[in-house]
């Protein structure tokens, strides 16, 4: 793994920029991002999917090839297309590949050592690392093409889920490619030498102290809790700082880092503790049947919930499963005001919706499913419809961390920027 960035990316924009590239927004009277419609192959074929029963089997492949990702070896298709006349079908493409080929650029948040360091290299093994010190950054970084795809936590087993990586995906026009889950084993980490009992605060990412919470307080140890950026962040922040007052909760990885001591290994509140984190790419992947796929939206609707049970009606009846749903403030529209002359105004709040589901967009049923779901709403987003993370279960341990952490030492020490 490379470093490209000398530091963390820092927030540099205003209001995200749209890509010139193509986005599956499917939208009706409401637009409620900052999406916008540009030319592509990749639109019409989303907007088709979505704005009307599709009853053919196939996608009208042709358009495919242009939008394809070559990063990701689907250039193949092109040449496909070149020696056949017929018309392409999804099983002619080359499998969707779990992860990415060499040299992608990377977005995550955070600093060396960061669980989403390595969630990132887990999904796309050979990258070049470019950490960024806020979220967003990370999704501008690969809008303005500094980046080729970021890795970003979006849920946690027990710490539920990152809502500020769900309100992001919605401003922005990225699309998510991929999944990736990692078993997260946290550590608290001090200088050496630090004895567990004169320590006054742990600092961690709020995700980091809320998965640890109840094996903090069984420790029974008298601290403030400092939520800060990452963990990683945090366990840089001690060294740096020579705090010895303080600990990290943080990975095995930062401790070898930052030179800290483990105090105290698998600190996670439940051993089977699994972040999930989402590949986001500015074009969207060909959807596949060929493996489990899932995909991810978003919607809204102007009378509130009452849609709901109409909605995931639409799945239900076609024997799709929800594996999510994420509802979060409208932000264009967060209170609707409903009067009634002899009782007063109610206020309802307004939400967006966020689903994901066991299938691929490039199923009919999906794409029945969403045409009937589209009349229900008044803005309906695809987020994207990408390979299943189905790599076998391994429950987090310090071992297995710090295995992974030997093999990113051998990148990292010829590339990556250590403190
Ligand atoms: O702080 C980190 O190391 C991160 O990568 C962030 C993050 C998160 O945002 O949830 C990722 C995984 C863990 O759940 C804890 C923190």
């Amino acid at each position: 793994m490379k470093v490209i960035a000398p530091s963390h990316l820092k927030l540099m924009f205003g209001s995200s920029q749209p890509t010139s590239r193509s986005y599956p927004c499917v939208q009706n009277a409401q637009r409620s991002d900052s999406c916008g419609t540009s030319r592509s192959e990749w639109r019409s074929t989303f907007a088709t999917l979505t704005s009307k029963v599709v009853t053919q089997k196939t996608l009208p492949m042709p358009q495919v090839s242009v939008g394809i990702d070559h990063v990701n070896g689907h250039n193949r298709a092109a040449r496909v297309l070149g020696m056949n006349q017929k018309p392409l079908s999804v099983n002619d493409l080359p499998p969707a590949p779990m992860h990415g080929g060499a040299n992608l650029r990377v977005a995550y948040q955070g600093a060396p050592g960061a669980y989403s360091e390595a969630a990132a290299c887990k999904a796309y093994p050979n990258y070049e690392a470019v950490p960024c010190d806020q979220f967003e950054v990370a999704f501008q970084a690969v809008e303005l093409w500094i980046a080729d795809r970021a890795v970003l936590p979006i849920e946690n087993s027990l710490g539920g889920s990152i809502h500020r990586n769900y309100d992001l995906l919605l401003r922005h026009c990225l699309h998510i490619v991929g999944e990736v889950q990692l078993p997260v084993h946290h550590c608290l980490l001090a200088l050496p030498g630090v004895r567990k009992e004169f320590l006054t605060c742990v600092m961690s990412h709020p995700q980091g102290l809320a998965q640890c919470e109840r094996t903090l307080t069984k420790l029974g140890l008298n601290v403030t809790r400092k939520a800060v950026d990452n963990t990683a962040i945090a366990a840089e922040h001690i060294a740096a700082n020579n705090l010895r007052d303080t600990a990290a909760i943080a990975s095995a990885r930062a401790a070898d880092i930052y030179g800290l001591e483990i105090l105290e290994d698998g600190l996670q509140d439940d051993a089977s503790n699994v972040t999930r984190f989402v590949m986001l790419a500015r074009d969207p992947l060909v959807p596949r049947t060929d493996r489990p796929f899932k995909t991810s939206i978003v919607f809204a609707h102007e009378k509130g919930t009452s849609v709901l049970y109409k909605v995931l009606s639409a799945f239900a009846a076609r024997d799709i499963s929800l594996t999510k749903i994420e509802s979060r403030p409208n932000h264009n529209r967060p209170i609707r005001l409903v009067d009634d002359a002899n009782v007063g105004t109610a206020k309802h709040f307004e939400y967006m919706f966020y689903i994901d589901f066991e299938a691929s967009m490039a199923e009919a049923r999906v794409q029945n499913a969403l045409s009937e779901v589209r009349k229900f709403t008044s803005f309906l987003r695809v987020l994207g419809s990408y390979p299943m993370d189905m790599t076998p279960w391994s429950p987090s341990s310090s071992t297995s961390h710090k295995a992974s952490s030997k093999m990113n030492h051998s990148y990292g020490n010829v590339n990556m920027a250590k403190p």
